[in-house]
């Protein structure tokens, strides 16, 4: 049999903790190809902000359909696309790092380090407050390392709908005393107050590139990505030392069921024979480990049981096809 079907009622174990490599964006894509002669720009923005400053809010708004990636509670160093957004010639991806805040354990702080690599690693940064709540004690941990950091970094003050003029005014001098913030914006992201001119903004900041990810996104595309970068994370977890490179993850069915449980179906590239059977394992026990443990991963994010079925297919070459950097929006390089 050349496929493999993980069946969805297998028990999973519990993850173990380790926090892994940092990945910059995990998306399966080659180097990307000479700009599109559109002047099109792409680019990640990592928006950071204390839990409940508006981010997910914010979010929805920015990419104008809802989300559903809203209240996520994994604590992990992967960076998550959480939303693509359109404008003009740009397209915008925006990017979590979750991990930055709170550190407790040993291993939260181990992590907390790789997660400011992924806001590094944005081309830009964006920092969002809750302005009614102002600069409290984390939002000044966040704000004194970020000072740091080179990335071009703006400043979102939120919830302006409910904070006072003279409040505002003076949070903007105080963060902006701290961080050297290129702009400030003051937003409603419940009411979409100010969010227009922050997609201006970044549309015209993002690099010149061909867009990474296909225009027509379906709106649960955020959801698709995010299922394949956790499937990737899995295998490279378990994997890494005899397929460092290989794989790519497509997700290439999702399904929402009449109970309320995703049915999702994922294929797993590799390049050769050998590399499947390595994924595979012994009487699939490596795949079957990689499958519960994503599954168990993409259920915590959604919050609604996932019917994982993960298919191992070789595909040669791949990266010399151009029918897959078209599949992904990018010019084939001649
Ligand atoms: N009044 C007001 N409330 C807002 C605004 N933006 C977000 N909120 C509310 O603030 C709360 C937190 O918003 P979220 O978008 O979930 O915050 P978050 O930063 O994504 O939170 P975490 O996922 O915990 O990190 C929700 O109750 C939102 O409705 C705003 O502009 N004005």
């Amino acid at each position: 049999m050349n496929d493999v079907n993980e069946t969805p009622e297998d028990d999973f174990p519990e993850d173990d903790e380790l926090p892994t490599p940092a990945p910059r964006f995990d998306i399966p894509l080659p180097e990307p190809a000479a700009p599109l002669p559109e002047n099109t720009r792409a680019g990640f923005i990592a928006l950071i902000g204390a839990p409940n400053a508006g981010k997910s809010t914010l979010i929805n708004q920015l990419v104008g359909t809802k989300v559903s990636i809203v209240t996520h509670k994994v604590q992990t160093t992967r960076t998550i696309v959480r939303g693509i957004a359109m404008h003009d010639a740009s397209q915008l991806i925006f990017v979590d790092t979750p991990g930055i805040f709170q550190p407790k354990r040993r291993l939260d702080r181990a992590m907390v380090d790789t997660a400011w690599g992924g806001a590094r690693d944005a081309d830009l940064i964006a920092l969002l407050i809750d302005a009614r709540k102002g600069i409290d004690e984390e939002v000044e941990k966040i704000l004194s390392r970020l000072k740091d950091i080179k990335t071009p970094k703006v400043l979102i003050l939120n919830k302006i709908d409910v904070a006072k003029r003279e409040q505002l005014l003076k949070l903007a001098q105080q963060a902006n005393e701290l961080v050297s913030f290129d702009e400030t914006f003051m937003v409603s992201a419940l009411n979409g107050n100010g969010t227009d001119a922050i997609l201006s903004y970044f549309a015209e900041r993002v690099p010149e590139s061909p867009w990474l990810y296909p225009e027509d996104q379906p709106s649960d595309l955020p959801l698709r990505i995010l299922a394949s970068e956790i499937t990737r994370e899995k295998l490279f977890e378990r994997l890494h030392q005899e397929l460092p490179y290989i794989s790519t993850v497509e997700t290439e069915n999702w399904e929402t069921r009449k109970d309320g449980s995703a049915r999702v179906e994922q294929t797993i590239y590799v390049e050769r024979d050998s590399q499947k059977s390595i994924v595979l394992g012994k009487r699939g026990a490596t795949i079957k480990a990689i499958s519960q443990a994503s599954r168990a991963e993409i259920a915590e994010i959604i919050e609604t049981p996932v019917h994982l079925f993960l298919f191992v297919k070789v595909r040669e070459n791949w990266g010399d096809d151009p029918e897959r950097y078209r599949e992904m929006g990018l010019e084939f390089p001649r």
